[in-house]
């Protein structure tokens, strides 16, 4: 499967928007679902579907076999030790909370300090606040370069004796940038914090190996790696998954129940309680065969040479203003065009079929830090082409003539 004709495995670009080819760079915000993944789900519930881990027949047979093949390809995608490492949730923020509010509450102390930055998304930054609000731990933040990155020095400033917990973003859903997350472990290990790694924008677009990183905690969500909606996971180390109590109750996570207390499983199944999301499950497991089928380095050399096509394209536009580095960032960017406000600039871009993201993007904090009240976000993924940058760059060239007096330069051109 070559990246290049990637497109027809998705049916949702067999359409016109608004009289135009969809051109969807909002992937960052979700990603849209291949055949393959499609196809998995629907099989499921035509052949397979049941409650999983109870009945003794048949479909409940197969369908608990499924949804635990999936927790075995979610473990090796990632490279973790086990598939016992791997705690299935509704998405990124489901598994941030989890660990907000079973591990860190059960370790934070008055006078302990949650590491963070600027630059998170408010799935990790808000739990965090919730932690310091009922422990009485204080949160510390890294501070920013100019260009939105992270310099270790900053780091190693921030990280004290009383730093218990790091919550930091792999890549920005904002700037693109790729934070230097193994180094900053290493820093945080160094002064005995754990260290949970924010892995919503990373993980559909660069290889991620756990061990090698050697994270306490790794998040992020199905839906944003061609798979389903309502599936996420949590990769724990398991010696912390095993200390951590669950904050779900019901069926599925028990070992034994009387009418005044109860047991639980061991991790993972701790932390599913009641029905889990068997066809998300599923559907993950058919968006990880589909990732590994295009190959992770294919996808990341894809997506470096349409982002250096982007940011080439959208720089020769005159009063265009790009967030975060031009190099070491991935999969989005991030900008803003004259006076023309990211609501109208959106709006104007659908009426020629682009689908972008404007607004705070779930990083208020960040926004003040870049000192505007919005921006536009264009994101690709493995079904976007040099063609959808073009027609981006066009639509925005469109939306200069409606509403900026100059209307253009002579440097712009209209394809
Ligand atoms: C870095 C990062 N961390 C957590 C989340 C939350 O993912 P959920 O699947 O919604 O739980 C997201 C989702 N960011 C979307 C929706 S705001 C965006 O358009 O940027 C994210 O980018």
């Amino acid at each position: 499967m070559h990246v290049a004709d990637i497109k027809k495995y998705f049916p949702i670009f067999n359409q016109q928007v608004n009289g135009h080819p969809l051109t969807y760079l909002d992937s960052a915000a979700s990603s849209q679902k291949p055949i393959q993944v499609i196809e998995a789900i629907k099989r499921y519930y035509e052949r397979d579907n049941a409650n999983v881990h109870r009945g003794v027949h048949t479909l409940s047979s197969r369908a608990t076999d499924a949804y635990e093949q999936a927790r075995v390809k979610t473990a090796r995608f990632i490279h973790a030790r086990s598939e016992k490492e791997i705690v299935f949730t509704r998405g990124t923020t489901t598994a941030i909370n989890l660990v907000a509010s079973s591990f860190a509450k059960a370790i934070c102390r008055e006078g302990d300090e949650i590491v963070m930055t600027p630059m998170e998304h408010h799935s990790n930054l808000i739990p965090w606040q919730q932690v310091a609000a009922a422990t009485g731990a204080t949160l510390s933040y890294i501070p920013l370069q100019s260009d939105g990155t992270i310099d270790m020095q900053d780091v190693k400033n921030t990280l004290s004796e009383r730093t218990k917990i790091v919550a930091i973003s792999h890549i920005s859903n904002v700037l693109g940038v790729v934070n230097p997350v193994k180094e900053i472990i290493h820093q945080a290990h160094r002064k005995g914090a754990i260290v949970l790694v924010d892995g919503a924008q990373s993980i559909p677009h660069m290889a991620v190996d756990v061990q090698d990183l050697d994270c306490d905690f790794y998040t992020f969500s199905g839906h944003k790696m061609c798979g389903p909606t309502g599936i996420g996971v949590l990769y724990g180390k398991r010696e912390l998954l095993q200390t951590m109590q669950p904050i779900e109750f019901g069926g599925e996570m028990i070992d034994h129940v009387d009418l005044y207390s109860a047991t639980w499983r061991e991790s993972p199944w701790r932390f599913e309680g009641g029905t889990p999301m068997i066809a998300g499950a599923i559907g993950l497991g058919a968006a990880i065969d589909f990732l590994n089928e295009v190959g992770m380095e294919h996808i990341e050399a894809h997506d470096a040479d349409l982002l250096h096509y982007a940011v080439q394209q959208l720089s020769s536009i005159k009063d265009v203003v790009i967030y975060g580095p031009l190099a070491n960032r991935k999969s989005l960017i991030t900008f803003n065009v004259g006076s023309i406000h990211p609501h109208d600039m959106a709006t104007i871009l659908d009426s020629s079929g682009v689908a972008v993201r404007a607004g705070h993007h779930c990083c208020q904090p960040l926004m003040r830090w870049l000192d505007v009240s919005a921006t536009v976000r264009a994101s690709f993924y493995v079904y976007n082409t040099r063609e959808d940058v073009d027609r981006l760059i066009n639509a925005i060239l469109l939306a200069k003539k409606l509403f900026m007096e100059d209307g253009g330069d002579s440097k712009d051109r209209v394809l």
